[in-house]
């Protein structure tokens, strides 16, 4: 049972009202009583319209249903498909040319290109870590990955491995920072002289790229240089394992690699309620005090991990260079499905819990912008919206925030806007969409994650889907990626915000992110995300190599590539005819994604995991991809591809090799052989339940279960 209190007719949850009125509101200038009375207006002003918004989506997949069940077994009539589609109002004219008027973005998000950092907001561990990402060691993401093609052997250091760590950057150092007639491989001796870098007697080819050096000009303890908009520092030390080797005394090589980082409250937590939220909120205000800590054992010792301070360097002409210390950051908001149990309405409703990251995540950015060098220096605040279907739950989006600013008495449009290109319905409307918050969007982004789960979802009567792993290698999502580039450098975003592509999934897999990841800078994206901060610094090396802003140049004036015809483009099975292997492979394969999964979100409350796929490969799994296995196998049970009782079999087989993937942990509740606990009945609820769940989510059942788990262990 939940003790509440009443603030201004929402009744709220003790723990949140607490941490609201004592840790949120002191020192933002906004006394309470305002505070409770904007916050009350916004859920119960806008709560209906949220509500609106949603029924229109189901009005609309109802209209869709019905049109491709009236045509079973008929060829796909694309000319129809589309007009019908335009008639019920799903697919809106474009409208006339315009360009976005977002003002007062940061560097990082307007003009620096580079990786993006997702981090679940509840692990400040984690948090930290990534707001910390901005600089991180080319050497240790080299030794410690695959990236060199293969892992260091032995248990200490394996020297071979490190001397092909140190060539391997060398080279890329001749790549980004040339000298004149020389190379890094040979440099013996950097130094400063006349305000120019000068190593064994060279220039560097491109000069301005020397922007700063610590120490004396002689004998520099760093060297700072910049390519392409991004930082490289070089570390010299000789009395360190590495400089001691080199005959520089060049000890590490620093990348600057998370330009900007999101703070996740959405698909990689399991947030349900006023704890988990109170959690989530509590590490956003520490990361905007600068104050966040987290203790954690390293080497058999207890240290603490702290924010890390802006850099400092004497520049060429002897002034002071300061560089960020940290990634920019943004905070995820959830989207405008789920309420949350923490604030009810005053008939006793379940507020929006969209509303409630609004306003709470906004209040808490009133602490940066009071601090003279803190996350934004342009007085802004980053928020992440994601899954918004169409261009009416964009408008929805920016009038909340106008609101949420009269509220804590900031400027119009201080907060900025990341629209997710992550549901159908926004991908084939993205211009109308981007303009419904044309002062406000600071980044368009693809999450083709959730956007193949929309896909299958939006199709689910149109008849079976080919295989996971063909569906992206269909046409629809080459439309769908390029005219999302194409759309968002007609609006202007070039230079003004950020056209982000989508998430590395494979956390292991860094030489196979090497080489295909530097598709998204070469698809004029200016960031895209990464799992973790080790594949942000080798990410970083792609936008060394691609001038992203002369690629935007170069497609903006080639025009549009795609238009939305090629986004109709379903990706059905052309294929039907399986083998029963072949089916029972693709079946097991997504039951052990989801299990894996929801295992650890329902009993442990871990919102993104690392989970093996059938061939033994780490995976990120979060909601996003648990929708698409999910509403993969709900497709195949509704075209009878599969039956129940074949599925059924497939997730107690699955089950049980999860139960064995973490027999290491102590804590973990095997599913087998009962199967009767309340993770199981959570991923059969998404499999044997996923056609009738709103556009194939997740996260009502993942809630639901995880709730009823938490008053079980609290009975
Ligand atoms: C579709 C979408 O919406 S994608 C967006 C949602 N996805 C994400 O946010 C992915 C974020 N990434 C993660 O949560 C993790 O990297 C996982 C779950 C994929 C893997 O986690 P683990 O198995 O614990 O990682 P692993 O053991 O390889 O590495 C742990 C170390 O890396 C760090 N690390 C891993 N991921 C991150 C991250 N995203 N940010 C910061 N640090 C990280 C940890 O802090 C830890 O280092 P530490 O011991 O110094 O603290
Ligand atoms: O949020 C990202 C996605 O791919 O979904
Ligand atoms: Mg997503």
């Amino acid at each position: 049972m939940t003790n509440r209190v009443d603030r201004a007719g929402l009744s709220v949850a003790t723990e949140l009202a607490d941490f609201i009125d004592t840790q949120a509101l002191p020192e933002t200038g906004v006394d309470a009583d305002t505070f409770w009375a904007g916050f009350s207006s916004l859920i119960h002003d806008f709560g209906p319209k949220n509500k609106a918004l949603l029924d229109r989506r189901e009005e609309l997949q109802s209209q869709i249903d019905d049109w491709h069940r009236a045509r079973i077994g008929q060829a796909h009539d694309e000319a129809g498909y589309e007009a019908f589609l335009r008639k019920i109002g799903y697919l809106i004219p474009e409208g006339d040319d315009f360009t976005i008027d977002t003002a007062n973005v940061d560097p990082e998000i307007a003009s620096i290109p580079g990786p993006q950092l997702v981090v679940p907001i509840t692990n400040a561990r984690f948090a930290l870590n990534a707001a910390n990402a901005r600089w991180c060691s080319l050497y240790d993401a080299f030794y410690g990955t695959d990236a060199m093609g293969r892992l260091a052997q032995g248990k200490g250091y394996d020297r071979g491995h490190g001397s092909r760590v140190v060539a391997r950057t060398r080279v890329f150092l001749d790549d980004a920072f040339p000298i004149q007639g020389a190379s890094h491989g040979d440099a013996e001796t950097y130094a400063v002289s006349d305000g120019q870098l000068v190593t064994d007697g060279n220039l560097l080819m491109m000069p301005e790229q020397f922007v700063g050096y610590t120490g004396a000009p002689d004998k520099p303890e760093t060297i700072m240089l910049k390519n392409n908009g991004l930082h490289v520092e070089l570390v010299f030390k000789k009395d360190h394992p590495i400089g001691s080797h080199d005959r520089a005394t060049l000890a590490d090589v620093r990348l600057e690699s998370a330009v900007s980082a999101i703070m996740d409250c959405e698909d990689s937590v399991a947030c349900v309620d006023a704890e988990d939220k109170v959690l989530a909120y509590t590490n956003w205000l520490g990361l905007m005090r600068g104050d966040l800590e987290a203790e954690l054992e390293k080497g058999g010792k207890t240290v603490t991990r702290r924010l890390s301070e802006d850099r400092t360097f004497t520049a060429p002409d002897g002034g002071i260079v300061t560089l960020k210390g940290r990634a920019l950051l943004w905070i995820r908001n959830v989207g405008h499905l789920m309420t949350n149990p923490a604030i009810l309405d005053r008939d006793g409703n379940e507020a929006y819990e969209g509303l409630m990251d609004a306003m709470i995540t906004t209040l808490i950015a009133k602490h940066d912008l009071a601090r003279e060098s803190g996350n934004s220096v342009h007085g802004s605040v980053y928020v992440v919206k994601p899954k918004m279907h169409g261009p009416e739950e964009v408008a929805f989006t920016n009038v909340i925030f106008t609101h949420v600013e009269k509220a804590l008495n900031l400027p119009q449009h201080t907060v900025k806007i990341g629209i997710m290109d992550e549901e159908r319905r926004t991908s084939v409307n993205l211009k109308a969409c981007i303009r419904a918050a044309k002062s406000r969007v600071a980044f368009i982004n693809t999450g083709f994650l959730d956007r193949t789960g929309d896909e299958i979802h939006t199709s689910m009567e149109a008849g079976p889907f080919s295989r996971k792993d063909f569906i992206k290698r269909k046409g629809w999502i080459g439309a769908y990626e390029d005219q999302n580039v194409d759309i968002g450098l007609e609006c202007g975003l070039s230079g003004k915000a950020q056209i982000g592509k989508g998430m590395w999934a494979m956390p292991d897999a860094m030489a196979a992110m090497i080489e295909q990841k530097i598709a998204h800078p070469k698809s004029g994206a200016n960031c895209a995300w990464v799992p973790s901060p080790t594949a942000a610094t080798l990410h970083a090396l792609h936008y060394h190599r691609v001038d992203v802003f002369a690629v935007q140049a170069k497609l903006k004036a080639g025009g549009r590539r795609a238009y939305v015809q090629a986004l109709l483009d379903i990706p059905l099975a052309s294929y039907k005819a399986w083998t029963k292997d072949q089916i029972e492979r693709e079946v097991e394969n997504n039951a052990q994604g989801i299990l894996g999964y929801v295992v650890r979100w329902i009993d442990a409350g871990v919102g993104c995991s690392k989970v093996p796929d059938i061939n033994n490969f780490a995976l990120m799994e979060d909601r996003a991809t648990c929708r698409i296995s999910a509403q993969h196998i709900a497709n195949w049970l509704h075209h009878d591809i599969v039956n129940e009782a074949d599925t059924l079999v497939a997730m107690r087989k699955m089950a049980a090799v999860v139960d064995a993937q973490n027999g290491d942990d102590p804590t973990y509740r095997p599913m087998a052989p009962d199967f009767d606990g309340i993770a199981f009945q959570a991923a059969c609820d998404l499999v044997f339940r996923g056609r009738e769940q709103p556009s194939g989510y997740t996260e009502p059942v993942l809630h639901r279960r995880r709730l009823e788990l938490k008053a079980q262990r609290n009975s």
